[in-house]
């Protein structure tokens, strides 16, 4: 079969005089996890909702493990968790997610033990008779993650899968996508691009509907000449001056407050003297730092494009 398990060729989305999505050509392969990211209204849902046939294009096509997004081919081998994923109120976890088995064609034992699996998966077992009412909402967020992850599908799309959730929840969660990332494609829709570059090969830019860009995440954070810094505590405003009046420095970028983060762009003289001045500086100003990384972090670097 071939690798590629998502293709588009020049696919558009309007709504009236919107175009949601306008002549976008992807090529996902096989295997990767890829992050999804663009502003406000840059066409991520849309693009998901094509992706599982909810919504036809207006023009192009889509080719999803080899057929049309609305073939029944296709049907429960791609899986979508949505932003505001809701549950019945009043009916046991475990009960619900056995009936969608059967929804999906399962007979009842097998839909059961479907049930047990992913709740396993997400290591919620012990919730299988609870009310999802009882349930917190990280919770309620991995109940909804095994829902996308019934029946095995191949390829999953997953939209903001962290966010709301507290740090420890936060990383629970992805350390299950993590796993998943090792049988099954995934596309993670997210505006959180310290989510996207913990957990994604690949990033995929959309804006004003268009694909801006659609490269490995290691390639886009290490092409811009910088040194991002990981400090002890947030630097004074001054120090940009300091590293500044070095002649190979281009830049300087303060983290917001409470980032401890740093990132001073340089010019490149070919014999990485720069970063060497630049770490030398760094004792000079009395900057103390837990992490130095070369290039920009991915919420550097995108937060640029997508302006
Ligand atoms: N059903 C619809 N009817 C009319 N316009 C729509 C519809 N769905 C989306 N749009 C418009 O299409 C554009 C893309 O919307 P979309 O929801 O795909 O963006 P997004 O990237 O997911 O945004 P967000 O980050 O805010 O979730 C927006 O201008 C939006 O208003």
């Amino acid at each position: 079969m071939s690798q590629n398990v998502i293709e588009t060729h020049n696919l558009s989305k309007h709504f009236g005089p919107v175009k949601a999505l306008d002549q976008v050509n992807l090529i996902v392969n096989k295997g990767t996890t890829t992050g999804l990211v663009g502003p406000n209204g840059a066409g991520k849902t849309t693009l998901f909702s094509l992706l599982c046939g909810f919504l036809k294009p207006t023009s192009g096509s889509i080719q999803v493990l080899g057929h049309h997004a609305d073939s029944a081919h296709i049907r429960g081998r791609i899986s979508i968790l949505p932003q505001d994923a809701t549950l019945l109120k009043s009916l046991p976890v475990g009960k619900q997610l056995s009936m969608l088995a059967e929804l999906q064609g399962m007979n009842k034992k097998a839909a059961q033990s479907e049930a047990v699996r992913v709740l396993k998966l997400v290591d919620l077992y012990q919730s299988f008779n609870q009310l999802p009412e009882r349930l917190s909402h990280g919770m309620l967020k991995r109940v909804a993650i095994a829902q996308a992850l019934m029946g095995e599908p191949e390829i999953i799309m997953l939209d903001e899968p962290t966010a709301g959730l507290d740090p420890n929840t936060s990383d629970a969660i992805k350390a299950v996508i993590r796993k998943l990332g090792q049988t099954s494609t995934i596309i993670i829709s997210s505006h959180n691009l310290e989510v996207i570059e913990d957990l994604c090969e690949k990033i995929i830019i959309l804006r004003k509907g268009q694909l801006h860009s659609h490269e490995m995440v290691a390639d886009l954070t290490s092409r811009t000449k910088a040194l991002t810094f990981k400090l002890d505590k947030d630097p004074e405003a001054n120090v940009a001056d300091i590293f500044k009046s070095l002649p190979l420095v281009t830049a300087v970028k303060l983290g917001q407050p409470g980032q401890h983060r740093m990132v001073v762009y340089f010019k490149d003289d070919g014999e990485s003297m720069a970063e060497i001045e630049i770490i030398k500086c760094m004792a000079v100003a009395g900057v103390t730092y837990r992490e130095m990384v070369r290039g920009e972090r991915l919420q550097d670097t995108v937060s640029d494009r997508m302006r």
